[in-house]
């Protein structure tokens, strides 16, 4: 099952704070912006806070306006999404309204903290202990593996923090107030740590608009993984690759591929698709790498995202993609789809980028969108 879609919603004062450090909830969004807000809600399948947020805030996390619970409903979905938390501890308050309103809870938490959460929630809630620490990503396979598609993450900045730094979030929303909390101990919405891409790194912006008093700004991160796990970035550049390949001139005789370079901050560097600029017999990856000049110092800590993994033996040129990968310097490699053996048998593209050292990352849930383009060349059993 796919990982859901995963929305991390926050609102900030202009010095970056989630809350004052005084009794209740500061409330920086306004009327309009919390219209806003539930309208993400009623668009989600489950929103989740930390343990931190349910004991500072006790939220209720409803689905406020009527209209918006009917149509859930008339799409045949609960009036209300899955409420989630995650606590270490266990500790948590069967006195919470959370646990008494909307739909229903899920909680993740670790071995020991199973223990305790179900002595004090008895049947409010569902509790699903992930070992002996919370792994995010476990988390999430969970949740795909439930059905849940779109995930709103909502505080608290412990929770945000760690999903940014993962690198598994899609998107992030953010309301800032015209407000400074000034506080040095209010609680800030990204601590310290190591993001993808570094300080340099650059997110995306989506979209940006006035709603009410607040300026709600949507980022994606863009900065590639560095290891042969999957981030939510890797996917946005892996489904780019995928829809290039879509704009292939068709072959009866070569495979339709895509491919994007991609600096280690998230700048797109080049790229590429097969038969480009009409060369009958060019790659994705030839295209886009011979648009950088070979001595470009971005490219030994760059990704190359390729939908059909690099080719190994060609009778075309005198270097497989694999190899020009490898000569390029480039040290990690995301692709979709295997090669099947429709022209080259045993092709194994990944291997000869493993043996030079490269890491290479796999996403199967997009070897569908990168085989698309090329139904015609492969038979029912090897898609
Ligand atoms: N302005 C806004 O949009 C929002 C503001 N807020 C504010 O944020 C503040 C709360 O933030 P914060 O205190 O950081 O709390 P969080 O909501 O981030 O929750 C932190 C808690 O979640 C659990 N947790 C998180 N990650 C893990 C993990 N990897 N493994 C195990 N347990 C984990 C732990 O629970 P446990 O302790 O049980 O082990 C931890 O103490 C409040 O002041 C609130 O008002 C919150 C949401 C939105
Ligand atoms: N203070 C604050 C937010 N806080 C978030 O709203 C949650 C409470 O929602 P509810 O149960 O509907 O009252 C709370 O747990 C926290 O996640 N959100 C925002 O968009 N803007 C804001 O200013």
């Amino acid at each position: 099952m796919p990982r859901p879609h995963v929305l991390l919603s926050a609102a900030v004062s202009l010095d970056g704070c989630l809350d004052d450090t005084g009794e209740g909830r500061l409330l920086l969004s306004g009327a309009e912006d919390f219209d806003r807000v539930d309208a993400i809600r009623a668009a989600s399948d489950a929103i989740l806070v930390g343990a931190g947020t349910l004991r500072a805030d006790r939220p209720r996390l409803l689905v406020n306006s009527q209209e918006r619970r009917a149509g859930r409903v008339a799409d045949g979905r609960p009036a209300y999404p899955l409420k989630v938390t995650v606590s270490g501890s266990g500790e948590l308050d069967p006195g919470d309204p959370f646990w008494t309103t909307g739909g229903e809870r899920l909680v993740y938490t670790t071995d020991r903290g199973a223990a305790v959460a179900r002595a004090r929630l008895g049947d409010a809630a569902r509790v699903v202990a992930l070992g002996a620490a919370v792994d995010w990503a476990a988390l999430l396979d969970d949740l795909g593996g439930r059905g849940v598609r779109r995930l709103m993450v909502e505080g608290g900045a412990r929770v945000h923090t760690q999903l940014l730094r993962l690198g598994l979030a899609d998107e992030l929303r953010l309301a800032v107030a015209p407000l400074v909390v000034g506080e040095p101990d209010a609680p800030r919405l990204f601590g310290p740590g190591a993001y993808p891409g570094g300080p340099r790194g650059r997110m995306r912006v989506l979209g940006s608009e006035p709603v009410g008093d607040v300026i709600v700004t949507r980022y994606a991160p863009t900065a590639p993984g560095t290891t042969d796990g999957v981030t939510a970035a890797d996917r946005h550049w892996l489904r780019l690759a995928c829809d290039l390949a879509a704009d292939c001139p068709p072959s009866e005789t070569a495979f339709s591929v895509g491919a994007v370079v991609v600096a280690a901050d998230g700048t797109e560097l080049a790229r590429g698709h097969s038969r480009e600029g009409g060369d009958p017999v060019v790659h994705a990856e030839e295209a886009a790498l011979a648009k950088l000049p070979g001595d470009d110092p971005r490219l030994a800590t760059a990704t190359v995202y390729s939908s059909l993994e690099p080719c190994a033996h060609r009778a075309s040129r005198p270097k497989p993609c694999a190899r020009l990968i490898v000569d390029a310097g480039v040290r990690r490699v995301v692709t979709a789809w295997r090669e099947p053996d429709t022209f080259v048998p045993g092709a194994d593209g990944i291997g000869v980028l493993a043996q030079a050292g490269v890491v290479v990352a796999e996403v199967p849930e997009l070897a569908a969108a990168a085989i698309l383009p090329n139904r015609h060349l492969v038979t029912p059993t090897v898609s």
